[in-house]
């Protein structure tokens, strides 16, 4: 672009770029129109409903609506309709009146779907969450270890301590965020645990995907092992234990170590620590067929060959700055866990996409 001396093709580009520019300033308005709608309860009047709803029946169902308001309602669902979080749908073949239905991407989202994630997107939204966000400027010239560190002079894990209503609501999330990975892990990626007669799941919260292998192989002896203040008075079944403890010490072993959403917490050395615990670990087993078994994401960066396997390495990517921001950890390229296994002293690895965002990846010592 020419910038001294404007024509016609300069603007157009000019225009162009504006448009782009404020499409990205703006993405929290989907963001928080959503999260509105989730805190008005929206999604559940909707789908109660039954069929498609007018903008006149779901403003009287808004019972906590303030009725000056009432006029902007239409405002929320024009936008949210936009964002592909509601379609408009004809009352029936004849009639010219249409209603708001639900999508996809918000059927997901209502309370009684088993694969409900509006936990872990309500973590994601929480003020305390967001907040950190405008501090990444700052943190990016000073000595933080996170921009969550510089908004509030502590560690995530640090103010869970003082604050165990967050704590709650980002281990509510990850359970939640849990459900679908593990279901199809044990249905489409059974394979990997066939054979295993026990499995340590390290940093395994407060067990939702542990709870799923030890139901679907009854065999297999599972324990679940996290800080002992996410523990302590977890109950077990007859072949699943929880132990409490300090991963980066000492932990449980067995026939294969199961690491989920634990390595994207943490900067390489953190993850090189491990990694190398992993390993003798799972070495001291004198036995066949012993693995470490991550579920975490491999960033697919060069794979842009259509929409949407380019909008989720986008999603990945939005992913990797909220480890960044929150934790210091990072969402990893296959080149780049190749290169932690090798210095851990694994011999091998082998990738499986599970579903959307998320891989399993068994390694070998
Ligand atoms: C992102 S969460 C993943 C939880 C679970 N694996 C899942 O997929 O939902 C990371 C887990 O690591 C645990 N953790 C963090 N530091 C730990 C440590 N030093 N020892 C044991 N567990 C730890 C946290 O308490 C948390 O449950
Ligand atoms: O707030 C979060 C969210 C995640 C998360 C949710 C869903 C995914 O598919 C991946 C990650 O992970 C978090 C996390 O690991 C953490 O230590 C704090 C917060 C969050």
């Amino acid at each position: 672009m020419n910038m001294g001396n404007a024509n016609g093709e300069d603007a157009i580009e000019a225009l162009q770029a504006h448009a782009h520019i404020w499409r990205h300033a703006f993405n929290f308005v989907s963001f928080m129109s959503l999260k509105c709608a989730l805190d008005l309860g929206i999604l559940d009047i909707i789908h109660d409903h039954g069929k498609p709803m007018t903008i006149t029946q779901l403003v009287g169902a808004l019972q906590m609506l303030n009725p000056t308001k009432a006029c902007d309602i239409y405002r929320l669902m024009h936008i949210l309709v936009h964002s592909d979080f509601f379609a408009r749908q004809k009352l029936d073949n004849d009639a010219q009146e249409e209603g708001y239905v639900l999508t996809n991407s918000s059927r997901i989202l209502l309370k009684n779907n088993p694969f409900c994630i509006t936990p872990t997107l309500k973590a994601t939204m929480d003020p305390i969450i967001t907040k950190p966000w405008s501090f990444l400027g700052t943190w990016f010239q000073n000595d933080d270890h996170t921009p969550f560190a510089t908004a509030y002079g502590k560690t995530l894990w640090d103010y869970f301590t003082h604050d165990p209503q967050l704590k709650d609501l980002i281990n509510d999330g990850l359970a939640s965020d849990s459900q679908l990975v593990t279901s199809v892990l044990v249905d489409k990626c059974k394979g990997a645990f066939e054979g295993l007669e026990s499995l340590v799941d390290v940093g395994g919260g407060t067990g939702t995907t542990a709870k799923a292998i030890a139901d679907t192989f009854p065999h297999m002896e599972c324990t679940v092992f996290d800080l002992p203040h996410i523990v302590a008075g977890l109950q077990g079944s007859k072949n699943l234990k929880y132990v409490g403890g300090n991963m980066f010490e000492a932990f449980p072993t067995g026939d294969a170590i199961l690491l989920k959403k634990v390595l994207h917490d943490w900067n390489d050395k953190g993850c090189l620590t491990i990694l190398k615990r992993c390993k003798e670990a799972i070495s001291s087993q004198d036995k066949v067929g012993r693995k470490l078994i991550i579920i975490d994401m491999v960033v697919r960066e060069n794979e842009q060959v259509n929409d949407e396997a380019s909008s989720l390495t986008k999603t990945q990517l939005f992913f990797d700055m909220l480890m960044l921001v929150l934790v210091a950890g990072k969402e990893r390229r296959e080149e780049e866990w190749a290169e932690l296994f090798l210095a851990a002293g694994f011999s091998s690895f082998k990738i499986t996409p599970i579903v959307g965002l998320t891989s399993l990846i068994e390694v070998y010592p």
